[in-house]
């Protein structure tokens, strides 16, 4: 379980994120959707981290890991798929498979399951396919499954997935979503920035909405599939009107 606490946070003295609570149960889906620029990216990043909130606190599991260094949070079990993917060029889907794999101390006994390259190999069998191919020669969605699986073999109780769909195809993009799900099956808490309000009340237990770093909506995925309004209302979307025959 992740549990954000008034969580506020920016850049150089400056604010982006603004006093923010948030929870993501183990074995659930939480997306996250917003403009460009209302501060996405900026929580992720300081819940994996690599930024230092001035105030309010992120637990993992009830352990305190607020303001711990972004090597110290991955090890404890928050494992995270960056926007843009960031797959090394010059490393075979292999190479990537045995640097990333970081099992989870004997005593470790918090996370839902452990993931061996082979283990994730089953779940991702294009990439067992493509397993002598360097970064470069992976298409869009083969990196994005690589980045995925670098995360996964963390064996993490909390993934961070930051618009894991980005310029992937339609077809690719709802195999993305489903595998989310699928890992949420498995125990996973899973905090998903999804550029899809429509993608995000597929999948989601509960979405959020952000606007300037602030929460503007809460909304359950379900209420969200069954009446969007409320979410398009949020994100000051149009509805498309269908021509007048
Ligand atoms: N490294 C940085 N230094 C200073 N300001 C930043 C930095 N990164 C982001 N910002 C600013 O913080 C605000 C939030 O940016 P953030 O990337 O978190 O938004 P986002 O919701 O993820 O947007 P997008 O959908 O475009 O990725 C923006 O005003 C942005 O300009």
């Amino acid at each position: 379980m992740l549990e954000l606490t008034g969580l506020t946070a920016g850049y150089h003295g400056g604010t982006v994120l603004h006093d923010l609570d948030l929870t993501v149960p183990a074995g659930s889906v939480h997306a996250i959707v917003g403009h460009n620029g209302a501060g996405k990216t900026t929580l992720v990043h300081t819940v994996a981290g690599f930024i230092r909130p001035s105030a309010g606190s992120v637990r993992l599991n009830g352990r305190e890991m607020t303001g711990q260094p972004a090597h110290k949070v991955a090890r404890a079990g928050i494992g995270l798929v960056p926007q843009g993917r960031r797959v090394f060029a010059g490393l075979t889907v292999a190479e990537h498979l045995r640097l990333s794999y970081r099992p989870p101390g004997r005593g470790d006994t918090s996370r839902p399951s452990r993931w061996t390259p082979e283990r994730v190999l089953e779940l991702l069998p294009r990439l067992g396919e493509r397993r002598g191919n360097r970064g470069t020669d992976l298409s869009g969605g083969e990196q994005q499954m690589l980045a995925l699986a670098r995360a996964l073999l963390g064996s993490p109780s909390v993934l961070l997935l930051d618009e894991p769909t980005e310029g992937l195809a339609p077809l690719l993009a709802k195999q993305v979503y489903e595998l989310v799900g699928t890992l949420a099956e498995e125990g996973i808490a899973v905090l998903l920035v999804s550029p899809s309000p429509a993608q995000a009340a597929e999948c989601a237990r509960t979405v959020t909405v952000l606007t300037s770093g602030r929460v503007t909506l809460r909304v359950d995925g379900a209420d969200a599939r069954t009446d969007p309004t409320a979410l398009h209302e949020a994100l000051e979307l149009t509805p498309v009107r269908t021509a007048a025959r």
